[in-house]
């Protein structure tokens, strides 16, 4: 499963716990008035909810592991719980990053399906900034990443030697 490799617009499933809600409410907004963005699923929280960040977080990932989505944007209080709990799922790919340039190489190095930001580490702006900036990048499967990518992969079936 990749980022999206053929220009057609994405669907995008977006997550937070109560730490991230606000700028899942304006994230989410952009993302659904962007032409890139076919839809966005909205796996919570409610602005009334308190789940802990790694149900939402793996809830995101599972819909990147099966398809239905091809990217999520997943937002907590500094953007590391998200990540790692989505990178428990098979075949997830989750970054923190809050600069343009690990933005960037998140996908066209990482093809990284899952982008998370901390609300509590960086300003709103900025978030909606490098959000945009994300949508503009696809992985080349051709590209020398490639082989790296798939070594990552081969550790989820087998696991590295101590
Ligand atoms: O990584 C965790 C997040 O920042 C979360 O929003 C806050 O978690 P905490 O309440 O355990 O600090």
């Amino acid at each position: 499963m990749s980022t999206n490799t053929d220009n057609r617009p994405l669907t995008i499933a977006i997550g937070s716990d109560d730490a991230g809600v606000d700028y899942k409410s304006i994230l989410g907004a952009d993302l659904a008035a962007d032409p890139r963005v076919a839809s966005v699923i909205d796996v919570g929280v409610r602005p009334d909810e308190h789940t802990h960040y790694p149900h939402v977080a793996v809830a995101a990932a599972r819909l990147v592991a099966d398809g239905t989505a091809d990217r999520a944007l997943l937002i907590c209080g500094t953007g590391l719980g998200v990540a790692i709990s989505a990178n428990k799922v098979p075949g997830v790919r989750a970054v923190t990053a809050h600069d343009s340039f690990s933005v960037e190489r998140a996908i066209l190095s990482n093809d990284a399906q899952i982008l998370c930001f901390g609300q509590r580490v960086i300003g709103i702006e900025l978030a909606r900034k490098l959000a945009r900036e994300w949508l503009g990048y696809q992985f080349d499967p051709a590209s020398a990443s490639a082989e790296k990518v798939a070594a990552i992969g081969e550790y989820e079936r087998v696991p590295a030697a101590s």
